[in-house]
C-alpha cells in the first residue's frame, strides 16, 4: 500500500486511473470471495443418523429400508431444515460404537445414562418410553413371581434395560440378544422365560405374531425419555439439532406418533373394506325401506279390507245377511234414490209375518230364524229390481222399490205375496208363511220424504192390513193419503 502510494505521487493522470480499475478489480474478486464463502455455509453437509435396525416401532430395517417413529422424524427434520440427513441402522451396540468414533453423526433416540454420557451429548427430549417385564403366559409361579436374586431376564445387549438391571437387581442374570427382534424370537421359542423390553416395542412385535398372549406384561419398570444425542463435545453439530428440532410443528410430531404407536392387528382394516361396508350399509338400508313400504302397503290393504268388513257389518243384518235399519239409512241417503223420489218413482213397502209368534212357539224358535232366513233369501233371488231389502225389526222387512204408479205396486205386491213368500213355508210338516204388506207410492207431489215419514206410513198400512184380517197388501199413496185395499188369494 505504502508502495501504491508512491506511485500516486509519481505518476500523471492515465497512471492514477489504471490504479483506480486496479483496486475495483481487487474489491470485486474480494466481494466474490465471500460470497462463495457464505453459500458453503448454506449447502449443509449429510448428517448420518443412526440407531437400531431391529427396534420396532421406534427404528428398524425393512428389506433395507429404514423405517419407524424415529426414522420418520428426523426425515421430518431433514425437510423442514434443508438438512440432508443418512440413515445407518445397525445391532443396538455398534449404534452407540459409531457415536464413540464421532463426526457429523447423530444417534436418533435413546436412554440417558451415565456410562453413555462419557462420549455422548443429550440433546433434546424427544419421546417418552416405558419398559416392562414380561413373562410367558404359561406359568402362573412365573407371572406372580416379580424380580427375584438369580433370575435370568433376556435383555439387548447394550441396551439400557442391561444398565439398568445391573444397577437396579445386581443378583438378577441377564441373557443378552444383538437386538428386540432376536430377542423376541428367543423368547417365543422358549429359549428365555422373561425378559425386559420397552412397552411399545414389545406391543408392536407381539401383535405382529399370531399368538399375541404368549407374552404377558407383569412389572412397568420405568417410564424414561428418549433424547437425540450428539458425539460428545461437538458444540456446532449440537446447536445444529437443538434449533432444528425446535423448528418441526408439534402436530407433525403427534401424527407421526399416532402412526406408530397406535399400530395393532385389530386396527388395520384394508382400503377396500371401508367402501364395501359403505356399500353393504346403504343396500341393506335401501331393502331395509324396501320392505318395510311393502309391509305397510300390505298391511294397509288388509286394514282396508277389515275396515270395509267392519263397515258391512256395521250395515248388515247378523241373523238375515239383509242390510239392516242403518243400512237402509245409507241407501236412502244415496243418489239412485233420491231421483226416484224427485221422479215420483218410489214404492216403500212394509212386510210383517203373520203370526209369526205362534210359528215361533209352534215350531220353535230356531224354526221361527229359518223362516226369516228362507223368506230374506227368497226376496232376494227374486226381487232384484229391489233398491233395497231390508230387516228393520223382529220379523218386519221394508223394500225400497220403483214403482210409477199403484198398478205398478200392485203388480209387486201381489208378486211378493203370492210367489216370493211362499217359498219360505214348509208343506211337509204344515207350515204355512204369509205376510201383511203396507204399500206406499211416493208421489211427485208429495211434501214428506223422509225416510223416517215414509216408514211411519207404509207401517200405518201395514196395520191396516193386519186389522183387515192379515195375509194382504193396503196400498196407500203419500201425497192424497188415499188408500186403496187388495187381498191376496192366499189365506192363513
Ligand atoms: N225366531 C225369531 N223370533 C223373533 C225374532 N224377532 C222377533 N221374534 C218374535 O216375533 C214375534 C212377534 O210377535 P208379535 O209382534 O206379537 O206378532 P205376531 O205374532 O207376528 O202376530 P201379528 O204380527 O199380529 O200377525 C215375537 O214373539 C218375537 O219374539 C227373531 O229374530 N227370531
Amino acid at each position: 500500500m505504502l508502495a501504491l502510494i508512491h506511485l500516486e505521487e509519481k505518476l500523471p493522470l492515465m497512471h492514477l486511473l489504471r490504479l483506480c480499475r486496479f483496486v475495483c478489480g481487487v474489491v470485486v474478486l474480494a466481494l466474490g470471495i465471500s460470497q462463495s464463502v457464505a453459500l458453503a455455509e448454506t449447502d449443509k453437509d449429510t448428517i448420518i443418523v443412526t440407531n437400531s435396525h431391529s427396534w420396532k416401532p421406534f427404528a428398524f430395517s425393512e428389506n433395507g429400508i429404514a423405517k419407524g417413529l424415529l426414522v420418520d422424524y428426523w426425515k421430518l427434520f431433514s425437510e423442514i431444515n434443508n438438512t440432508p440427513v443418512e440413515f445407518t441402522l445397525s445391532d443396538w451396540n455398534d449404534s452407540l460404537v459409531a457415536m464413540q468414533e464421532g463426526g457429523r453423526i447423530v444417534h436418533a433416540g435413546l436412554l440417558y445414562s451415565k456410562s453413555r454420557d462419557k462420549y455422548l451429548d443429550y440433546v433434546f427430549p424427544l419421546f417418552e418410553i416405558t419398559t416392562t417385564l414380561y413373562v410367558v403366559n404359561d406359568s402362573e409361579e412365573l407371572k406372580t413371581q416379580g424380580v427375584v436374586p438369580g433370575m435370568v431376564i433376556g435383555v439387548v445387549s447394550g441396551g439400557f434395560e442391561e444398565e439398568y438391571l445391573k444397577m437396579r437387581y445386581p443378583l438378577v442374570a441377564t441373557m443378552g440378544f444383538d437386538n428386540n427382534a432376536a430377542l423376541i424370537q428367543a423368547a417365543r421359542n422358549g429359549k428365555v422365560k422373561r425378559m425386559l423390553v420397552d412397552t411399545q416395542v414389545a406391543t408392536y412385535y407381539l401383535l405382529q405374531q399370531e399368538n399375541s398372549l404368549g407374552f404377558v406384561p407383569i412389572e412397568r419398570m420405568y417410564k424414561k425419555m428418549l433424547y437425540a444425542a450428539v458425539p460428545a463435545g461437538n458444540e456446532l453439530l449440537m446447536r445444529e439439532i437443538e434449533s432444528g428440532i425446535k423448528n418441526i410443528p408439534p402436530h407433525e410430531i403427534d401424527r407421526i406418533k399416532q402412526k406408530w404407536l397406535n399400530t395393532s392387528r385389530t386396527t388395520k382394516i384394508p382400503g377396500w373394506l371401508w367402501p364395501f361396508i359403505g356399500s353393504a350399509l346403504l343396500l341393506g338400508a335401501a331393502s331395509y325401506i324396501l320392505l318395510l313400504k311393502q309391509a305397510v302397503n300390505r298391511k294397509t290393504r288388509a286394514l282396508k279390507a277389515l275396515n270395509s268388513k267392519l263397515e258391512e257389518y256395521a250395515f248388515t243384518d247378523s241373523l238375515t245377511g239383509l242390510m239392516n235399519r242403518r243400512g237402509l239409512d245409507r241407501v236412502f241417503a244415496s243418489k239412485r234414490v233420491k231421483i226416484m223420489l224427485k221422479r215420483g218413482q218410489l214404492g216403500v213397502l212394509m212386510l210383517d209375518v203373520d203370526h209369526f209368534k205362534k210359528i215361533n212357539d209352534k215350531y220353535g224358535h230356531l224354526k221361527g230364524d229359518e223362516v226369516l232366513n228362507n223368506l230374506s233369501k227368497a226376496l232376494n233371488n227374486y226381487l232384484r229390481e229391489a233398491v233395497a231389502i231390508s230387516r228393520i225389526g223382529g220379523e218386519e222387512i221394508c223394500l225400497l222399490l220403483p214403482a210409477e204408479d199403484f198398478h205398478d205396486l200392485k203388480v209387486i205386491a201381489d208378486y211378493i205375496c203370492s210367489f216370493i213368500v211362499p217359498q219360505a213355508s214348509q208343506d211337509g210338516i204344515g207350515l204355512t208363511v204369509t205376510v201383511s204388506v203396507g204399500a206406499l207410492l211416493v208421489d211427485k207431489d208429495g211434501k214428506e220424504t223422509s225416510l223416517e215419514a215414509l216408514l211411519h206410513h207404509s207401517d200405518r198400512l201395514m196395520y191396516q192390513a193386519k186389522e183387515a184380517g192379515r195375509n194382504r197388501v193396503m196400498l196407500g199413496c203419500l201425497s192424497s193419503q188415499q188408500h186403496h185395499r187388495y187381498s191376496n188369494p192366499v189365506s192363513v
